[in-house]
């Protein structure tokens, strides 16, 4: 039972002050300062050791910071000086918090050389960062800024303690400038800068360094539902509708709608019907311009493919009496391959009482006609799945969306009532009512045309087997991304980054569900 509730700590992630808060609480409680940092510093000093053994590396680099995280740089420099490397510190700063203080005066009589310049690192096989961690909100300047821009110049490995020094733990904005790092090993519990898009490519490999932080402690501060959460393995796997009851039948297991395609986008149409296909969905039907029919057919013999009136250029001009049937539905999704000439679609499509996916130019329609503060007005949920210039477009008044991700589809959830499905890197998903999933890893081989198609249609299938209330639906929208997400892992690991085209990640999907 207790290790159960070790594990949930895996899908929970803190901001820099509630970090502080639980932190606060430990020492409250009787636990010494000291005897934390310790515990977490020498635990970090071995997942070091495992990645860097003496075998292979002696001369290591570690940079010191004033506060605390400097603190634990000197806990693990004094570990691995006793375990038989060969440690130089970089000490900049002549005032240190009391404790750091302490452990520098330790390492120094322990004969551990200490500089200010950091050029005297140069020939170091390895470098562990400890200047600053999340007590760090004011920009970086003068030397500090020098000397991580020497560092990022020079080829030698860097493991990050915490967080890579210069970033803000909960935006993962650069503050003056920040270390690129090649590990980074994130203290206790995760923290947003992990799954910020702006900050990945500083944060290298993460690690989650579990020193045990007592789960009451994280529950007194974190109320559930968990106003941030990863999309776990563990939770995909709750989510999905397996094993299906044995005496089901298929308009029990999900009846899906998708509204997509035209002469110029045929593609965009197969790809969305073939991402519902994997998801397992009871019945796919699809409303296509009548032309495509025949090409739909081909490629999804199981889907009901209901030919719609096209305008001159092959877009949908109307929909046909049996694709307005929606009492035939569990959920619409609508958009990828549209164009922007199905305004009428879109606009109908808003005033039916189902939950409805809109995606590509669904929501270009939808920004157009500045009509997303009409959303919450809809009886059903509404979900939308923008690309960042996607977003941009639907919430233009929402500062900065590449930058502080996070906020930014928190607020714009709260503000259309819709969950809204940000793309990226790092995918993240926010409902109205404040949670916000994110999905922990990924590959750059999604970045694309049509993969986006695929993740629409699997959406719409798994959540068609599953849909209910906001907070079921929003965790299926993530669980979709996530299962997309390991799809593209998947297909990258065997053909490389270069070979994952939206077809072929279609083609990868029941493989992530076969891993279950
Ligand atoms: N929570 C946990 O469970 C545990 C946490 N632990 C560790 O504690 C770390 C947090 O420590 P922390 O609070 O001391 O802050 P930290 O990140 O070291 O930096 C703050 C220092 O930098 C200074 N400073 C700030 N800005 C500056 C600037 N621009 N330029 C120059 N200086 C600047 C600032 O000075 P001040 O603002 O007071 O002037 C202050 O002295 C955390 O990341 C983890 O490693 C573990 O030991 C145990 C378990
Ligand atoms: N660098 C990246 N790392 C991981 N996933 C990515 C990256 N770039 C794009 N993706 C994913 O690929 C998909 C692209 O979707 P989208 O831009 O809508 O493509 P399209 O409209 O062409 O189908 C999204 O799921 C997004 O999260
Ligand atoms: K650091």
């Amino acid at each position: 039972m207790r290790h159960k509730q070790r594990q949930a700590l895996d899908s929970i992630i803190v901001t820099a002050e509630q970090m502080r808060q639980i932190e606060g609480r430990i020492f409250a409680a009787g636990m010494p300062v000291a005897a934390l940092m310790e515990k977490a510093a020498i635990l970090t000093a071995h997942s070091i050791q495992e990645l860097y053994p003496l075998s292979q590396v002696s001369r290591v680099g570690i940079l010191v910071g004033p506060g605390h995280n400097g603190g634990d740089a000197l806990v693990i420099a004094r570990e691995l000086h006793l375990q038989g490397y060969n440690i130089c510190l970089y000490c900049p700063f002549s005032q240190l918090k009391e404790l750091t203080q302490y452990h520098a005066n330790y390492a120094n009589s322990l004969g551990i050389c200490s500089y200010e310049d950091i050029e005297l690192l140069e020939h170091c096989e390895l470098i562990i960062d400890g200047l600053f961690g999340f007590g760090l909100t004011r920009p970086l300047t003068g030397i500090i800024v020098e000397a991580i821009t020497i560092l990022n110049e020079w080829n030698i490995p860097v493991i990050s303690i915490d967080i890579p020094s210069g970033l803000h733990t909960d935006t993962g904005e650069v503050l003056g400038i920040a270390i690129k790092a090649t590990y980074t090993l994130c203290l206790g519990l995760w923290k947003p800068i992990f799954f910020q898009d702006q900050a990945l490519e500083y944060i290298g490999e993460a690690r989650r360094i579990d020193f045990g932080i007592p789960v009451k402690d994280v529950r007194a501060i974190v109320a559930k539902p968990f106003p941030l959460q990863i999309l776990t393995k563990t939770l995909a796997k709750e989510f999905l509708p397996l094993p299906r009851p044995l005496i089901t039948h298929k308009y029990k297991q999900g009846r899906l709608l998708l509204i997509c395609g035209s002469y110029r986008y045929a593609g965009g149409a197969i790809l969305t019907g073939l991402g519902a296909r994997a998801s397992g969905v009871g019945m796919l039907s699809m409303s296509v311009p009548e032309s495509l029919k025949p090409l739909l057919v081909s490629h999804l013999p199981e889907a009901l493919i209901i030919e719609c009136p096209e305008t001159k250029t092959g877009a949908i001009a109307g929909l046909s009496p049996l694709a307005s049937d929606f009492d035939q539905y569990d959920i619409v999704a609508c958009g990828p391959g549209l164009t922007q000439e199905a305004t009428n679609i879109v606009e109908n499509i808003l005033s039916v009482p189902l939950p409805l996916i809109l995606d590509a130019d669904g929501l270009n329609i939808l920004a157009q006609r500045v009509m997303v503060s009409g959303l919450s007005r809809r009886v059903a949920p509404t979900i939308l799945t923008p690309h960042l210039g996607e977003f941009k477009r639907l919430f233009p008044h929402i500062a900065d969306p590449g930058g502080d991700r996070i906020t930014a589809v928190k607020r714009a959830a709260q503000e259309s009532g819709a969950i809204i499905l940000l793309k990226g890197a790092r995918t993240a998903i926010a409902d109205p009512h404040g949670t916000v999933w994110l999905i922990p890893e990924s590959t750059p081989a999604l970045a694309r045309g049509g993969s986006g198609d695929v993740l629409t249609g699997l959406i719409g299938g798994l959540v068609a087997q599953n849909s209910g209330t906001q907070e079921i639906l929003s965790r299926g929208v993530a669980t979709a991304a996530w299962w997309h997400a390991q799809a593209g892992i998947l297909a990258a690991q065997e053909r490389t980054e270069l070979g994952v085209d939206a077809f072929t990640l279609s083609s990868y999907l029941h493989r992530v569900g076969a891993g279950f």
